[in-house]
């Protein structure tokens, strides 16, 4: 797995649209941003957003990593943003609503820059093994408000009917050995709602969560931590270990477990 990617906890969308979104952002903490194309950006508004989405990467972010969200494969804005990103200095391409593996791989090989393929409709999710294994591809992201509605869940159903899909992608992205982030907090000021949505994808396995809000970066930077308690804790498991089943902290503990520790202790220096 790319380093770069995995040590992701926040990546904060921003309409290319909003130009003071795009300042805003080269001070916050996130650790990636995604200039959107599609979903936040006006129909009007396309060709200005995609402009200034490629001025904004070469001007940069400093050291968070800058991605830009195209319009979809069926869009009729999707040939001149792919045009206009390959041509970017963006480090990542965000395809939204992928449907198939073929679709991932002549995307990022007409753009020449990693994918993270959005899985947010049943038909992605059923084949997000596919997509996460295809060339190319350096990450999985849910587009949990496109999931829910396309599944048809009532206004706030909440983590609960997403769960089979959520565990799909990140089951998916495991086996393919990429990255996977978990989707969007819609309520702009519920941040303690924020911080237990963020517990649970971590829990799921994601390794960060895609954000909308600046408000929403210190509980998702939090959550996917590692936290102080969990260094402390990884670090005296690895210190203690002798190999095979032992009692460590009044828990079993064997080589998977001095593994995670490792992965987590590694993760918590970067
Ligand atoms: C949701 C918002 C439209 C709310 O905007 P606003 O009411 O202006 O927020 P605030 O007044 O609280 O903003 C305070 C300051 O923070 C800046 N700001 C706000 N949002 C961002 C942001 N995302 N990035 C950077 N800076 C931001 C404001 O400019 C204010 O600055 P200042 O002037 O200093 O006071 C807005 O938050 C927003 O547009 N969010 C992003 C929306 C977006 O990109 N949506 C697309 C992706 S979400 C999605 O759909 C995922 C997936 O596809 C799915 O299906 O689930
Ligand atoms: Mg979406």
């Amino acid at each position: 797995m790319n380093t770069i990617f995995a040590d992701v906890r926040s990546a904060l969308y921003l309409p290319a649209s909003n130009a003071r979104a795009i300042e805003k952002a080269r001070g916050l903490p996130c650790d990636m941003v995604i200039l959107d194309l599609e979903d936040a950006v006006k129909p009007d508004d396309k060709q200005a957003a995609r402009e200034a989405a490629v001025a904004a990467v070469a001007e940069g972010f400093g050291p968070r990593i800058a991605a830009i969200r195209l319009n979809g494969s069926d869009s009729v804005w999707h040939a001149d943003d792919v045009a206009a990103v390959r041509a970017s200095h963006a480090a990542v391409v965000v395809l939204p609503k992928v449907e198939s593996a073929a679709e991932a791989t002549r995307v990022a090989d007409a753009v020449g820059k990693p994918l993270f393929a959005m899985i947010e409709t049943p038909a992605g999710v059923l084949a997000a093994v596919g997509i996460a294994a295809a060339h190319g591809v350096a990450g999985l992201i849910a587009g949990s408000n496109d999931l829910a509605a396309t599944l048809r869940l009532p206004p706030d159903a909440g983590r609960a009917p997403l769960a089979l899909s959520l565990q799909t992608i990140v089951l998916a992205a495991r086996a393919a050995g990429i990255v996977a982030l978990d989707g969007v907090w819609n309520r702009l000021a519920d941040l303690d709602g924020l911080a237990e949505d963020a517990r649970a994808g971590r829990a799921t396995g994601f390794d960060g969560k895609t954000l909308i809000h600046p408000n929403h970066i210190a509980p998702a930077n939090t959550a996917f931590g590692p936290t102080p308690a969990e260094l402390e804790d990884a670090r005296a498991l690895v210190e203690a270990a002798t190999g095979g089943a032992e009692r460590f902290r009044d828990r079993m503990i064997e080589t998977m477990h001095v593994d995670a520790a490792k992965r987590l202790i590694a993760r918590g220096e970067r």
